[in-house]
């Protein structure tokens, strides 16, 4: 039966496997700039600047207008609707001065939770319908590749099964219309940090979750050499009192990644699901140095991890863009050195990079 219905041209595929090795090019990643305007609002308020639009549009501008050298480190911005259709403040589209650099431009395509009625407050999430046209839209603006985070958490009687199925069949449906557009998809399945679990029940559950999402992609004839992965790292749960070392974490995180994922998939880009800055860097240099057959590209698609000393460092104040742009171009050279296992912690971080950026229930 195989290629009687080709799901893609020979001329789709290799467009999409040339966007998505691209983005994850020689210790590239990319920036999670996708935050809606309910998570911007909660980071704002941290650093106690009001969120309106022209605020979010602000700091955007700051850092896609960070020098050009940029683009050794990031491969890939995505972003919320409202931002891929922004300017700065001299008229330019923000997707346009990020091509410029070399930059792909993802966009963020969920469109929030969903209860699943029946269990512990497990969710899936919504956005399918209509999926078709803004992946076609959104091509023709200029995005390349798409976002889909699913969330799934470690509780009592959780992840279940039905949570499990629910959400890989949502993301290989999703992962098959982006395709469908030219739109290299970026499969997120998080298994979130809440809880006290150590890291080995994390471990267990995060195969099981890749497990079902690749058999999932299988089934709806995704192709995996034009998909990146945006998995957790595997650690111990939020509020567990076991504490382990980078290397332990790299361990467990790589051994997962092997049992479950296919080596066609050309990269996996980690969350930092609430890491501190510099913890996430400091793992993500630990997996690319651990010694287990690591047949993709391990590197980074973080929120939180890259913008944090860069938001703390802005304040809301134009003043202080020089400054703002400086720390994020830190994280993301540190990150892109982690990319590669060379990443040199030199014990000067601010204390902005070593907050832990935990969110409780970090669902929409
Ligand atoms: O997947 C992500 C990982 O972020 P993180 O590194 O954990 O801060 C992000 O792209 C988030 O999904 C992003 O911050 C958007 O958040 P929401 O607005 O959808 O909550």
């Amino acid at each position: 039966m195989a290629y009687q219905f080709p799901a893609l041209t020979s001329e789709q595929k290799k467009e999409l496997s040339e966007i998505a090795q691209c983005i994850v090019a020689s210790g590239k990643g990319i920036l999670a700039a996708d935050e809606s305007v309910g998570t911007m609002g909660s980071r704002l308020q941290r650093i106690k600047v009001e969120n309106t639009e022209e605020n979010r549009r602000q700091f955007r501008e700051i850092l896609f207008t960070v020098d050009d050298s940029i683009s050794q480190s990031i491969g890939g911005v995505i972003l919320f609707h409202e931002t891929l259709y922004q300017k700065d403040s001299q008229g330019r589209l923000f997707r346009d001065i990020l091509k410029e650099k070399g930059i792909v431009v993802g966009i963020k395509l969920d469109q929030g939770g969903a209860p699943l009625a029946g269990t512990n407050k497990e969710t899936t999430i919504q956005g399918l319908d209509g999926l078709s046209q803004r992946c076609a839209q959104y091509k023709k603006d200029g995005a390349n590749f798409g976002k889909w985070r699913a969330v799934l958490k470690i509780d009592n009687q959780c992840p279940s099964h039905l949570a499990i199925q629910e959400n890989a069949n949502t993301l290989a449906r999703y992962a098959s219309i982006c395709q469908q557009n030219g739109l290299v998809p970026i499969v997120e399945p998080e298994v979130i940090a809440d809880g006290d679990h150590d890291m080995e029940h994390c471990q267990y559950v995060t195969e099981k979750v890749l497990a079902a999402v690749y058999k999932a992609l299988n089934d709806h004839h995704v192709y995996l050499e034009g998909t990146l992965l945006k998995p957790n790292m595997v650690t111990a749960g939020h509020a567990s009192t076991k504490k382990y070392t980078p290397e332990q974490v790299a361990m467990a995180t790589v051994t997962a990644l092997y049992r479950t994922v296919p080596a066609a998939v050309p990269g996996i880009c980690f969350l930092s699901g609430g890491m501190s800055e510099e913890d996430a860097t400091l793992n993500l240099n630990a997996i690319n140095l651990c010694p287990l057959p690591k047949p993709w590209k391990l590197s980074f698609s973080y929120g939180r991890a890259l913008q944090a000393s860069a938001l703390a460092a802005w304040s809301g104040k134009a003043a202080n863009k020089k400054a703002t742009q400086e720390a994020f171009m830190k994280r993301a050279l540190a990150n892109c050195q982690a990319a590669k296992g060379q990443y040199v912690h030199t014990g000067s971080s601010g204390a902005a990079s070593t907050q832990s950026l935990f969110t409780a229930c970090y669902t929409y």
